[in-house]
Formats: C-alpha cells, sequence, structure tokens
C-alpha cells in the first residue's frame, strides 16, 4: 500500500542546533497514524516542515507516491494537508460558519455568499455526524473545548483535504469530550483521510491510531501498527529510542 503521505530522509536544523535526523515517516488513507514523542522529540518540527512552515535541510516528501516540493502552507493546503493546532486560531467572536470560512470567505458578486457557507458547514459538520453543536450560527466564545476542536477539524476537512494533522487535539478536554473527539478523529479516517495524530496520551493513542510512530531526541525510533506493540514498548521507545527488537539500534548520543 503507498503511503498518501511519506517523509524520506527529512533534515532540519535551527542554527548549529539539529532537531531532526533523517526521518522517515509515513501516513495512510484510511488510517490514523500516531506521532509520539517526548517534549522536544521534534514532533511539532516534524509537522511543520510538512506542512511548509520549515523549509527542510535534506530529505524528501512524497505526496501519493510523487515527489512533492512544500514551500508554504498555502502548497500544503493546495495538496490537500490541513494541520489543525493546539492553539486552534479560531476567532471568539465570530460564530461557527465564520470561522470555518475564515479567509476564504465565498462571495456572490461583492457580497458574501452566505447561504452557500451555512449549507456546506451544516453539510460538513453533520457529514462528521458532528450534534453537539446547536447552531451553526453560535458564536466561538459560547462553545465547549471540545465543540471548539470539532469545529476546527470540521473547517480543516472543509477543504477536500487528504490529510489532516492534529495537534494533541485532547489536550485541554476532560473526560466525555475526549471521547468524542476521539470519536469524530476516528470518523475522519473512516471516510479516507489520512490522519496524523500528535498525541502524549497513550490511552488515546491506542484508542484510535492504526500506526504509531514514535519520535526520540529527533529520530524515528519506530513506526509500527498498534495491534503488534503493547503500551510499555511504545513507552519504553519513547522515553529510550528502543524496545527489544524494536528501535533505534545501539542507541543514540543526543
Ligand atoms: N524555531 C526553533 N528554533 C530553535 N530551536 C527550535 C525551534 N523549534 C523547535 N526547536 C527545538 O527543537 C526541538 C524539538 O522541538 P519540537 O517542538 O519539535 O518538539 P515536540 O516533540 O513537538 O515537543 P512538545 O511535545 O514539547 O511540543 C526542541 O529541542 C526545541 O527546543
Amino acid at each position: 500500500m503507498t503511503p498518501l503521505l511519506e517523509v524520506r530522509g527529512i533534515d532540519k536544523s535551527f542554527g548549529p542546533v539539529k532537531v531532526l535526523h533523517n526521518v522517515e515517516f509515513s501516513a495512510y488513507a484510511g488510517e490514523v497514524t500516531a506521532l509520539v514523542g517526548d517534549n522536544g522529540a521534534g514532533k511539532s518540527t516534524l509537522v511543520k516542515c510538512i506542512g511548509g512552515i520549515y523549509p527542510i535541510d535534506a530529505g524528501q516528501l512524497l505526496f501519493d507516491g510523487a515527489e512533492v516540493h512544500v514551500h508554504s502552507p498555502r502548497d500544503a493546503g493546495e495538496l490537500g494537508i490541513e494541520i489543525v493546532y493546539q492553539d486552534l486560531a479560531l476567532c471568539d467572536n465570530l460564530d461557527i460558519v465564520q470561522n470555518m470560512f475564515l479567509g476564504r470567505e465565498r462571495k456572490n458578486g461583492i457580497l458574501l455568499d452566505e447561504d452557500s457557507m451555512e449549507e456546506l458547514a451544516e453539510k460538513t459538520l453533520s457529514g462528521l455526524s458532528v450534534r453537539t453543536v446547536k447552531s451553526i450560527r453560535q458564536q466561538v466564545s459560547s462553545l465547549s473545548g471540545g465543540q471548539r476542536q470539532t469545529v476546527a477539524i470540521a473547517k480543516a476537512v472543509l477543504w477536500n483535504s487528504k490529510v489532516v494533522i492534529l495537534d494533541e487535539p485532547t489536550a485541554a478536554l476532560g473526560v466525555a469530550q475526549t471521547a468524542q473527539v476521539l470519536e469524530l478523529v476516528r470518523r475522519l479516517a473512516d471516510t479516507g483521510l489520512a490522519v496524523v495524530l500528535i498525541s502524549h496520551n497513550m490511552n488515546d493513542v491506542f484508542a484510535v491510531s492504526d500506526r504509531i510512530a514514535a519520535l526520540y531526541l529527533g529520530r524515528m525510533a519506530a513506526q509500527v501498527k498498534t495491534a503488534d506493540v503493547t503500551h510499555a514498548q511504545v513507552v519504553e521507545l519513547i522515553t529510550s529510542g528502543r524496545s527489544g527488537e524494536l528501535g533505534l539500534k545501539n542507541g543514540v548520543t543526543p
């Protein structure tokens, strides 16, 4: 199976500090790939390289098997790669529809085409079976953390995206809201998207992911099928870069 998104041998430094070392990573359509790693392991940097925010120093990015060059978030968006960041970047004083179309408003002549934006927002939310939102004309400031996360995810899939990368979507949520968001994450993959889930929470990772990629000190320690590993093995990969036969050989000097 060809990965929808593949990273081959990416290096990335910030000045003298090398943050990513020859990183390989794949995400498949219809699957959730969890990207795990300790604080500072390089998860955000890898995602920002994929999303065109940081230029890479070496390596390749492949989309659907063909090499692509992503120099900006716009390039990533055109390929169908959307990233939902932890801070969500939603505007509190705007309603759900306005947020979902922010910066990409539909127009009818010189006027905003409110009807068609409303219709598409509604269709996207119901397509994701999101029923927790009372009205799509509700201001985002009145939504709960889980609902905000849902809106941010719906916003990302509104644009015919094919790869959706979620940065810690459940970090700030309670138990019930976490379950709702994880359900949504699973549904995204079930609709055929390649979903990348950055998470520190092993329960979340094991609840929804098909594969797990573990970064250790900027190196990809292992990318494995979730069904083939235990919680303990993944924790070991995160904390030491190896677990039994899995992971980086001979350890790694930072
Ligand atoms: N713009 C930057 N300039 C210099 N160093 C950076 C920059 N961004 C990240 N780093 C360094 O790169 C390393 C990896 O950081 P990164 O944020 O990618 O890790 P992470 O795995 O996402 O961590 P966390 O889970 O804490 O968000 C860290 O040592 C960090 O200090």
